[in-house]
């Protein structure tokens, strides 16, 4: 059994591809970055050290490496002959490895079983996306031959990968904690067997409770440990009043999932209990950089603020600690982040009326329109 994933980083290698090695397949690893793909060809195996509550070590062993820049063709083919193709890119870089896998499924046998494609990124039906890019890839009259040679599934996961030390080598060290929620429904009586992955009929609750829960709470506690002068998650998790907010966004968010997909209250209240000791897990060495890297996709409209404070004031609730937090996000100003640099200049050369409709895709007639304009006439001085 064979397995692509492209994506070698922090989950690429600590999450999805120890998964899958632990399946039985052999993972081949695809990634734009030559000096990891160097060091993956060379190593016969790589570690990867959990910490925390019943942490656990593992080797990698079996895996091979292709740069997906440099050596394409060879990438196609290997798709074409996969059982299973993963991502751990980044939401925005799906559009980019879209035309590999499209290749590879019009080079496919039609012989073979689908090839299950899914993408593993923080984001919702981030496959579905995918999909989208793979189709624009493949000509209208060919498209139905080619997806049906593929079987595109919904994914969420839930591991913290901090970035690793610069004399780490391929080694990741991961929380000890994991959850790889799968859409059953697309792969009809063939569900790939991955024991470390649990398979679901709808997977709405389970990434929504994920992103608005875990990640939601993150970024807040990254953007507002940012705004306070702080470097680390740790440090962040010191200063009293991140917490509190902290706290006040996640019960807000826990009153959407309750009401929306019928979560228990008191589970979901031992949920983002947990995640808040998992956020301050001491042997992960996490910064708030690397948690509120790229803001403007943070800040985008079915991401993790905009998302449930839109849905709660649509339902008649003002996501007031929410909006909080949306207002620290725009003061997160990392000279190394694009996408921060990028808002800091919206901020100073564009109304405050366009900023949130261009990154937040709210328009004017929105009930949560005029308090997102609030916080940023507030970041522009305003
Ligand atoms: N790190 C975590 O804690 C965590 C947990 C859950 C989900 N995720 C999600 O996983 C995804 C990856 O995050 P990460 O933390 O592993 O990031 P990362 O930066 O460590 O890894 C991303 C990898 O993708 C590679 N890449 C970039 N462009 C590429 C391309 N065109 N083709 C192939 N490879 C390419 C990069 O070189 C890098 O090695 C994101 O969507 C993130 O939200 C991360
Ligand atoms: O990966 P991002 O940029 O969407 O979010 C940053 C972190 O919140 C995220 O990587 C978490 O560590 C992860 O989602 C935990 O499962």
């Amino acid at each position: 059994m064979k397995a692509i994933h492209f994506g070698a980083g922090n989950i690429g290698r600590g999450f999805v591809g120890l998964l899958l090695h632990e399946a039985g397949y052999e993972v081949v690893f695809a990634d734009v970055n030559s000096t990891l793909i160097d060091a993956l060809h060379a190593a016969p195996s790589y570690e990867v050290h959990e910490k925390g509550e019943g942490a656990r070590q593992h080797t990698v062993t079996g895996f091979r490496a292709i740069n997906s820049a440099t050596d394409s063709d060879a990438l196609i083919d290997e798709i074409a002959t996969a059982d299973i193709v993963t991502t751990a890119v980044g939401p925005n870089i799906l559009k980019l490895v879209a035309p590999l896998i499209a290749a590879g499924l019009a080079r496919r046998a039609v012989s073979l079983p689908p090839l299950a494609v899914m993408a593993c990124e923080n984001a919702i039906n981030a496959t579905d996306l995918l999909a989208e890019h793979v189709h624009s890839h493949v000509t209208g009259a060919d498209w139905p031959a080619v997806s049906a040679r593929a079987a595109f599934a919904n994914t969420a996961v839930d591991r913290i990968v901090p970035n690793q030390a610069a004399d780490a080598g391929l080694t990741v060290t991961v929380e000890a904690f994991y959850e790889w929620v799968i859409e059953r429904g697309a792969f009809g009586d063939a569900v790939p067997v991955i024991p470390g992955a649990t398979f679901v009929d709808n997977l709405l609750p389970y990434i929504e409770r994920k992103l608005f829960t875990v990640n939601t709470g993150h970024a807040t506690i990254a953007y507002l440990g940012s705004r306070a002068g702080v470097s680390t998650i740790a440090e962040a998790l010191d200063v009293p009043a991140v917490v509190l907010a902290a706290r006040a966004v996640l019960e807000e968010t826990s009153a959407l999932l309750v009401a929306k997909h019928g979560l228990d209250e008191a589970a979901q209240r031992a949920y983002r209990e947990k995640i808040l000791v998992r956020f301050s897990n001491p042997a992960l060495l996490d910064t708030v950089e690397r948690v509120g890297r790229q803001p403007l996709r943070k800040l985008s409209r079915n991401e993790r603020f905009i998302g449930p404070a839109a849905e709660l004031i649509e339902s008649g609730l003002m996501p007031e600690a929410l909006v909080g937090a949306i207002g620290a996000v725009l003061s997160f100003d990392v000279a190394s982040d694009e996408q921060s640099v990028e808002l800091q200049r919206m901020l100073k050369t564009e109304s405050a009326e366009q900023v949130v409709l261009q990154v937040c895709g709210l328009d004017a007639a929105h009930p949560l329109f005029a308090s997102v304009v609030r916080e940023v006439r507030r970041a522009q001085g305003l």
